[in-house]
Parts: structure tokens; sequence; C-alpha cells
């Protein structure tokens, strides 16, 4: 199986790429939505954070206040490193299963839409990295549009991940999203093309090593007995 891992950084549109592939029908496992459900009530990972960071980051009703502990990861490193400790693990055991059902679906591809995926070991795990790439004067605008966010706040987020141009040398295949909508569509539409031809290689070749490695069984036992029944 075909396994892409789909980043970039804050708000260059992996969400978006996401969108799109996903309604071309390939299967996606987003690893923002994995990570919510770690930290829902009555999970370890929700106690965890209760016990480090405190009451001040759970609401009423028993839920993380995401507002809360975001005001405090973004702009300190060494608290956000304990958050990522506490969540990253879990993340990626969940993600490793997500795969491996996909594979027992039979599924040909399957695209990992991570955020840190560079930052953290499941890069290790892909055999291709897409990265969403637009500048960050794009990605300071889109953000504060979409979250409602101010520049100060827009900034410490962008400043909490890798830079993107440091993301883009692990990348085989980039997806410049400085453009309209519409330019994507057209740039995504190329990469399912590639991605489904690729998949098929890899769909293939995975028939023919294991035909390969029965038929060098077959023919080292036909060998050993031509050798035994041969003997004065
Ligand atoms: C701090 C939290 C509660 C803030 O929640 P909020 O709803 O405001 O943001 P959301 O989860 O939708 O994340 C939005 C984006 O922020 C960036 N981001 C999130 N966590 C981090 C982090 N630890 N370091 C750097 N960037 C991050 C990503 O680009 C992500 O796509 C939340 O982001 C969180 O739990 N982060 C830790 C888990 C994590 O690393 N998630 C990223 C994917 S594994
Ligand atoms: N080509 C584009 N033109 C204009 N707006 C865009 C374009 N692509 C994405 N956007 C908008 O930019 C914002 C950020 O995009 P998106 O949410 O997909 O980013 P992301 O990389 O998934 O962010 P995050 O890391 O926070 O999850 C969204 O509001 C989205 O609608």
């Amino acid at each position: 199986m075909l396994v892409i891992g789909l980043t970039g950084g804050i708000a260059t549109g992996k969400s978006t790429v996401s969108n799109i592939l996903k309604a071309k029908g390939l299967p996606v496992v987003d690893a923002d939505i994995i990570a919510r459900q770690v930290v829902e009530p009555g999970t370890p990972g929700l106690a965890k954070i209760r016990a480090h960071f405190g009451d001040a980051v759970i609401q009423k009703d028993g839920t993380l206040d995401r507002k809360a502990l975001g005001s405090i990861i973004f702009n300190d490193k060494k608290q956000r490193a304990k958050l990522n400790s506490i969540v990253h693990p879990a993340v990626q055991k969940a993600m490793f299963w997500e795969v491996v059902k996909h594979w027992f679906r039979g599924e040909r591809l399957c695209v990992l839409d991570v955020p840190l995926l560079i930052e953290g070991p499941l890069h290790r795990m892909v055999g291709n990295i897409v990265v969403v790439y637009c500048s960050e004067d794009t990605q300071l605008k889109r953000l504060m549009l979409r979250d409602g966010s101010s520049q100060e706040d827009a900034v410490s987020r962008l400043r909490s991940q890798m830079p993107i141009a440091q993301k883009m040398a692990y990348a085989n295949i980039v997806v410049n999203n400085s453009g309209t909508r519409e330019e994507l569509d057209v740039q995504v539409d190329g990469l399912v093309q590639s991605l489904n031809k690729a998949a098929g290689w890899t769909w293939r070749l995975s028939w023919l090593l294991p035909l390969f490695a029965l038929l060098a069984g077959g023919l080292a036992v036909l060998w050993r007995v031509a050798i035994a029944t041969s003997r004065l």
C-alpha cells in the first residue's frame, strides 16, 4: 500500500487539500481529529493534561478548554514540549492502527494528514511527503481570517512550528497554494492522478513479491528433491 504524508505549515491549506482528496474518494487519516479523540473526557490523555496544566484548562462540562491550553502552549516552548509528550505517542499509535485498518480493507493508498509530520517520527512511516506551501505572509493572513485571531496570536502559532521553507526540503511533492482555490484544484487533480498511478504499481508489486518468493521456495524444494533422488 502507498502511504502518503500530507503536511505544511499552519494555515497553508492542508485541510483544504485533504478535503479535496476525500471528495475524490481517497482515504485520508486526519491527525488533528485523532489528536482531539485522544483527549476526550475519560481518556488517559485528558487526565495527564489535567494533572500537569491544572483545572484552568478544563471546561465546566469536563471537556478540554482548547483556547486556554492553546494560549499556554503556543507561547511557551517547554509547555508545548510537555503537551506534545502527552498527546503525540497516543496520536502516533492510533494513526498506525488506522493505516493497518485501511490495508486490511484492501485500500491501495492512504493519505496521512499530519501538521507536525516532519517535526515528529511519523515521516519515517510514509513513502511520499506532500508539502502544501504558501508564503508566511499569506499563511498569517489566512490564519487570522479563518480563526479571527490577532496578529500576535497568529505569529506565535506560526513560530511554534518548523518554518515552511525548511519543511519543503523534506518534500518529494510540493503543492503551491499561493494562488486561488481554482489553481489549487488543478494541482490536486494532477496529484491524484500521479498518486493513483504510483499506487497501481505498488499494488501490483506487493502481489508479485510474495509470488516470486513462493516460486523461489518451490524451485529450492525441487532442487533438494533432485539432489536427494540422484544420489548413487
Ligand atoms: C493546543 C490545542 C489544544 C489548541 O487547539 P485548537 O483547537 O486551537 O487548534 P487545533 O487543534 O485545531 O490545531 C490547529 C493547528 O495548530 C497547529 N498545532 C497544533 N498543535 C501544535 C503543536 N503542539 N505545535 C505546533 N503546532 C501545533 C497545527 O498546525 C494544527 O493544525 C491543540 O492544538 C492540541 O491539543 N495540540 C497538541 C496536539 C498536536 O500536536 N496536534 C497537531 C497534530 S498531531
Ligand atoms: N487558495 C486559497 N485561497 C484563499 N483561501 C484559502 C486557499 N486555500 C485555503 N484557504 C483558506 O485558508 C485557511 C487555512 O486553510 P486550511 O484550514 O486548509 O489550512 P491548514 O493548513 O489545514 O491549517 P491548520 O494547520 O491550522 O490545520 C482556510 O480558511 C481556507 O479556507
